[in-house]
């Protein structure tokens, strides 16, 4: 059966951060993650999080301002040292949460310096944290411009030249839907790098159903691939978050 996570920096947002846990648990998620939760205490949240009987699913690596500044440092040719404090932190946070995950996010930059110092950075950082799933997410350059891991192909590339066991596939739908036109020959063609999965409706970035991916569709292709993983909602509820839930009570 598909597990299912809550990104609470997208969904309950209705409440403050420690409540919106209990309220993840009463929706039927079995694991939340948050983004950037870099300015909350860690004991308190993975307090809010057992309490609920939730797994911490994922964070990201920290950039420096999560409203409008750059997103990572680990494609920066010139902010290795930067890319590794930040790492660091982060990794610090995961392990004080339980995370299962941690995305390592690119920042922007283009071309071939900012490719290897981004293999440069993810063998670094696999070898940091050889018990912890690492994991890069191409992003739609519509939402992200500039962001360098803008491609699926790409990403591909770099997972095989880094070659790490614990680096793995972000899959997120609605970026997959935005950068190729089509989500489920994406995962055709990438799905057997994915370790974690993010949907939203397309192209609102709302409730996962009713928009151009088909949904019912995608869950079936996961369950023939054999995907084991956690399948998290990240979207922009389209009004409160409790009465956009049906599609979660859809059999998967
Ligand atoms: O899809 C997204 O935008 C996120 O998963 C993310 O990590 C960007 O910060
Ligand atoms: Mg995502």
């Amino acid at each position: 059966m598909t597990r299912f996570a809550a990104n609470l920096t997208m969904l309950f947002t209705e409440l403050p951060m420690l409540e919106r846990f209990a309220a993840a648990r009463r929706a039927g998620f079995t694991g939340v993650e948050v983004l950037f939760p870099y300015d909350l205490a860690t004991r308190e949240l993975s307090r809010a999080a057992r309490a609920e009987g939730l797994a911490f699913v994922l964070l990201n690596t920290p950039p420096p301002n999560w409203a409008g500044g750059p997103r990572g440092f680990a494609a920066i040719p010139g902010g290795e040292d930067r890319f590794r404090r930040d790492f660091t932190r982060a990794l610090r946070f995961a392990q004080e949460l339980g995370a299962m995950h941690l995305h390592i996010m690119a920042g922007r930059a283009e071309g071939d310096a900012a490719r290897r110092i981004f293999v440069d950075n993810l063998s670094w950082a696999a070898a940091q944290a050889p018990q912890l799933s690492l994991l890069i997410e191409p992003l739609n350059p519509v939402d992200m411009p500039g962001y360098f891991l803008n491609d699926f192909e790409l990403a591909a590339g770099i997972l095989d030249e880094v070659g790490a066991p614990n680096l793995g596939l972000q899959f997120d739908a609605y970026h997959a839907q935005h950068i190729t036109g089509d989500a489920l020959a994406c995962w055709d063609r990438h799905g057997a790098r994915a370790r974690h999965i993010q949907i939203a409706g397309f192209p609102g970035r709302n409730e996962p159903q009713g928009g151009d991916i088909d949904y019912p569709a995608f869950f079936r292709r996961l369950k023939a691939s054999g995907y084991d993983g956690w399948v998290s909602a990240e979207y922009n509820p389209a009004t409160t978050t409790e009465t956009g839930l049906e599609w979660l009570n859809t059999p998967a």
